[in-house]
């Protein structure tokens, strides 16, 4: 059996009661148009209120970022080359930016029919001169994964125009993929949106089955988050979902989104401009997978993906790709147009590893790091859905974290620990 019939029963119900509810007029009357919160609350600080810890970089000797930039950034580079047929000129490229990681100077992309070119110059800008190990590890990262398409030709007319470097990867995380049982609720749609997270092939890739088994979850606001959803249920509210990795997380994804439609909601998905982490899902990515949900054998899994064409078809899914989430930007430097955009939203529900490090500039806070203590700039309520990837994390208290490690000594790489927090604003 597929789903739990009882939960699916009581979302149901659910979904029944709320329709008998006032019209959206008088919510919208009452509440103010749009997608106001219930507290009505809308953060207009666009600056960190403090100053920041210095960023995690590769010349952390001993760290996941060190072992990142000299060994696994190398072969992330190189496995492109295996799985791609290149032209003999991307093949050279790839060859040479592979031996450039990590003791070469970095410097900015020069595939001049890009359209980000102005805006990586500006990126590379503070940091030329040095090398891959001495810039902040998160610019290393999304430097890198820009510098592979370069090297590809991504964006130059050619073999290689807009080829996802990473099909293959991304054709057999769905490939394997396999349901074990669709969520029969909202909470239970969380929890498994958060463990998507851990189908990661920049760590895992596909074919190698080294996803981490145990789970754990550091810190969950799941009540927090189902009463605060709860409430915007009842305004109509807009929730934005910034994606991360296709796959079984996209999977998951969608299917969270599904019932955040079935309450009435309506949803904004950000996908990226364009391939990078290998597995981070574009807008065409999120339309594949919603396609092979809809065509799958499962009746209640095909209905799930009819039910999200018909959304995305009719407006209650939007799907956006807005260069920042390809950059290697900050929360707090976030562009101020998608600043504003995202302030209309009820929720932002953050995915992955990645964005969480970019919440929090990748730097090297204190775990006991209270999340309002960084958050206060972020223009909207966020929930961060993610597994543990990298050596960032905020809003432990130091028993617990040192309880955690002395249990797991990768506790905050491994994938094998999760957090679902809400910063209410
Ligand atoms: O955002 P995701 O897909 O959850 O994680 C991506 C990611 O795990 O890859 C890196 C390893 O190179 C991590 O540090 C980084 O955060």
């Amino acid at each position: 059996m597929l789903i739990s019939t009882w939960g699916y029963a009581l979302d149901l119900l659910f979904s029944v009661l709320l329709a008998a509810l006032p019209p959206k007029e008088q919510k919208k009357k009452f509440f103010g148009g749009g997608c106001a919160t219930p507290a009505g609350r809308r953060n207009i600080m666009t600056h960190l209120p403090v100053t920041p810890p210095p960023p995690l970089r590769g010349a952390d000797i001993g760290s996941f970022a060190h072992d990142t930039v000299v060994r696994r950034m190398p072969a992330t580079v190189r496995r492109v080359l295996h799985e791609n047929s290149l032209s003999p000129e991307a093949t050279q490229a790839v060859l040479a930016l592979a031996e450039e990681i990590p003791h070469a100077p970095i410097r900015a992309p020069h595939d001049h029919s890009a359209p980000d070119l102005a805006l990586w110059e500006a990126y590379c800008a503070p940091y030329l001169g040095q090398n891959w190990l001495e810039v902040p590890w998160f610019f290393a990262e999304t430097a890198m994964y820009r510098r592979i398409l370069e090297a590809t030709g991504y964006f130059k007319p050619g073999s290689g125009f807009y080829v996802d470097p990473y099909a293959l990867q991304k054709r057999l995380a769905l490939e394997e993929f396999s349901f074990a049982s669709l969520p029969g609720d909202l909470a239970a749609a969380l929890a498994a949106s958060l463990w998507g997270n851990q189908a990661d092939l920049s760590l895992w890739p596909a074919g190698e089955n080294a996803t981490p088994g145990a789970t754990h979850i550091l810190a969950d606001d799941t009540p927090q988050v189902v009463a605060y959803l709860t409430e915007l249920i009842r305004h109509d509210a807009r929730v934005d979902l910034i994606l991360d990795n296709v796959g079984s997380e996209l999977v998951h994804d969608l299917l969270l989104a599904d019932h955040l439609l079935r309450h009435g909601l309506h949803l904004v998905m950000h996908a990226k401009p364009h391939p990078t982490f290998v597995s981070d899902a574009l807008v065409v990515d999120v339309q594949n997978t919603v396609g092979w949900l809809s065509q799958h054998q499962h009746a209640q899994v095909a209905a799930v993906g009819n039910h999200l064409l018909a959304a995305l078809a009719d407006g209650r899914i939007e799907l956006r790709d807005d260069w920042y989430w390809t950059s290697p930007l900050p929360g707090w430097e976030m562009p101020a147009a998608l600043r504003a955009d995202l302030s209309q939203s009820g929720l932002l529900i953050s995915k992955g590893d990645a964005n969480y490090r970019r919440w929090f500039g990748d730097c090297h806070w204190p775990t006991h790091t209270p999340l309002q203590h960084v958050l206060s700039y972020v223009p909207a309520p966020l929930l961060l859905l993610r597994t543990c990837k990298s050596e960032i994390v905020l809003g432990i208290e130091p028993e617990h974290s040192h309880a955690v490690a002395q249990q797991d000594a990768e506790w905050m790489t491994s994938g094998r620990w999760g957090v679902i927090q809400l910063w209410a604003g």
